[in-house]
């Protein structure tokens, strides 16, 4: 921390220093550069952090810049006046590009930003308004009180400013609540989700930040250079934009700005060459994606990375036993549904996966779902937690209808799963993910971050300390900074149910949780499962381990082919001639249950 902080301090003195060493030439490459470090950012924010493919960068820098070049020029307002409605404009784009973000996915957002950006470059070529080819010369150099800014020099020190905010600012969103919801997005959006992340709301917000960015870039670009022409905010440009992004590393933000400084520096060497540098960029972007796809910055992390993962590999015993919840009192109703299915059919072009299924779970049941491979138990779990929209037929949760509702909106009613190959969020270390699931905030309080950015610091604070308690709870507060996948896989398993658990559910949906057990951590499993019942939590179980089933579900239902063949206590239902004949077999009738540790 006390190296970190020197560092940080022996920079800012270098920065500050560093228009005394430069004649007027570098000055205003530096200057230069510093826009591109600010775009950049902006870009990893949308790109890297959130997981956005964004190819409109170039043109929310162009919004910014020729919104202050028309209102300045054209309308003769001052530059800061105009600067305020050009980030103004500039945002509101951001909101109508992010619009496609709530629809289409990954590379078709590529495409539509793209398409955006030369829509953009279009117009401004044939725009009356916007000087067509020839732009628009004569954009005033902003003055400040008592400061004349028409000097490179001096205006270097309105961009250092306004370069340290913006980037401070994204390296504060990016550890705080916002940042760790977008990360989570970026890595698994499906299970983001499935813990109340609400996706399509963020998916927004990117763009929002990236535009933003693009805006103060743009407005610092027509004060610096005076004159704004369609070629600045080309496509080329948009690629180099890119290729400082990913060379730098995309993740993170101070790579960015590394990325962005080192390829302005280079584009000064090859000025020209162009055609050549173009090919070099290319190159280099290849070689970074092939072989270091988080760029220079992400590689002392893959380092560490694989430190950790040398060490965790031998330091599975760093898991503690669970330490089970406090019983709740009475749950209210005990027979009360808390989940109701009615009439529920789920098709696939051709595939039946579910038809016409009714099953109602009691508060405070452990319900078994069982069946063979293919008779429709996750497509259950998939339309109940809302990733699938039913064909036909009804969801009740607690006596609410939220059949076909979203799936964070499902997590924010009360249902938490998890998933049968394990889908934790692979970037973001044991405690991140965790916190994901706890934090309660909605994208409809982002505003909190420009006015009240001390109470959002303070609130992931204290956010940071459930999580700990929590972790500690599943014996798994060793491996809080660690990555998942670094993780042996009973551990991953044990991380997935504490997060699911960190959502507060009423409703537990568990997919198969001891798949990849040992018969210790089965054991295990079913105490942890008991006291999540005991402490008031409906918990819904597909499993193949029908010891574990008998021990520990209170009702088993089994499917068949979609649809529910039986339906009972797990003896009764062992028995039927129905289930040996389509799923048990004679051998697994009876199968032994799975003894407790702690009498649940
Ligand atoms: N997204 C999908 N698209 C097309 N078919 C699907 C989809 N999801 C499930 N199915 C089909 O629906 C049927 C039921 O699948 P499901 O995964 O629900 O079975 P399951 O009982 O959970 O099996 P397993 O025990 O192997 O997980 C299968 O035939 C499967 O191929």
């Amino acid at each position: 921390m006390r190296i970190r902080l020197g560092a940080i301090a022996a920079l800012a003195v270098a920065a500050w220093l560093l228009p005394y060493q430069l004649n007027s030439y570098a000055m205003h490459v530096v200057n230069v550069m510093l826009l591109y470090a600010i775009l950049s950012v902006g870009l990893g924010l949308c790109m890297g952090i959130a997981g956005q493919i964004n190819l409109a960068q170039v043109a929310f820098f162009g919004v910014g810049a020729y919104a202050t070049a028309v209102l300045t020029v054209k309308e003769g307002m001052g530059f800061w006046t105009a600067a305020v409605l050009a980030l103004l404009a500039t945002a509101a784009i951001g909101l109508v590009v992010g619009t496609p973000a709530l629809r289409v996915q990954s590379h078709y957002l590529g495409i539509v930003t793209l398409g955006l950006a030369l829509a953009f470059t279009n117009w401004v070529t044939n725009s009356t308004l916007a000087g067509g080819a020839e732009g628009i010369p004569g954009i005033p150099r902003p003055t400040l009180p008592g400061v004349d800014l028409s000097s490179d020099y001096l205006f270097y020190y309105v961009e250092l400013a306004l370069f340290a905010v913006t980037l401070v600012f994204g390296l504060f969103v990016v550890h705080t609540s916002l940042g760790r919801r977008m990360r989570a997005m970026r890595d698994d959006s499906l299970a983001a989700g499935a813990v109340g992340v609400e996706v399509p709301a963020l998916r927004m917000t990117a763009f929002l930040l990236a535009s933003v960015y693009g805006g103060v870039a743009g407005v610092l670009y027509s004060g610096l250079i005076g004159y704004v022409a369609p070629e600045t905010f080309s496509i080329a440009n948009m690629f180099l934009l890119l290729a400082m992004v990913i060379i730098g590393g995309r993740q993170s933000l101070v790579g960015c700005v590394i990325g962005a400084i080192s390829l302005a520096l280079v584009r000064e060497v090859l000025i020209d060459y162009p055609t050549y540098a173009q090919v070099a960029y290319g190159t280099v972007v290849v070689l970074t994606v092939v072989f270091a796809p988080t760029g220079l910055a992400g590689l002392p992390v893959r380092l560490r990375g694989l430190l950790h993962r040398r060490t965790t590999a031998t330091a599975s015993s760093g898991l503690t036993p669970f330490r089970p919840y406090d019983p709740a009192g009475t749950t209210g109703e005990p027979d009360a549904p808390m989940l109701a299915v009615r009439d529920l059919s789920m098709h696939f072009r051709g595939v039946k996966a579910l038809t016409e299924v009714s099953l109602e779970v009691p508060a405070g049941q452990i319900r078994g779902i069982v069946g063979p491979n293919g008779s429709g138990k996750t497509t259950l779990f998939n339309v109940v937690s809302g990733l699938y929209r039913p064909t036909a037929g009804r969801v009740v949760l607690d006596g609410r209808d939220v059949t076909a509702a979203r799936p964070f909106a499902l997590a924010h009613a009360g249902i938490a799963r998890t998933f049968q190959n394990l889908r934790l969020f692979s970037a973001l270390s044991v405690r991140d993910n965790v916190l994901v699931a706890l934090d309660p905030t909605r994208a409809s309080g982002t505003w909190r971050y420009l006015v009240l950015p001390v109470g959002v610091w303070r609130r992931d604070r204290a956010l940071r300390r459930e999580a700990d308690a929590l972790l500690d709870r599943f014996g798994l507060a060793a491996f809080a900074d660690n990555l998942p996948t670094a993780l042996p896989y009973g551990i991953q398993r044990r991380v997935e149910i504490a997060r699911a658990m960190a959502a507060r559910p009423r409703l537990l949906l568990l997919d198969e949780p001891a798949a990849g057990l040992n018969g210790d951590e089965v054991r295990q499993l079913c105490d942890i499962v008991r006291s999540i019942r005991d402490f008031g939590v409906t918990v819904v179980v597909i499993e193949h381990n029908m010891g574990m089933v008998m021990s520990l579900c209170d009702h088993v239902t089994v499917f068949a082919h979609g649809a529910i063949i039986a339906d009972g206590p797990p003896a009764e239902v062992a028995i039927s001639p129905e289930v040996i004949e389509a799923y048990l077999g004679e051998s697994m009738a009876m199968p032994a249950p799975v003894a407790s540790e702690v009498q649940g």
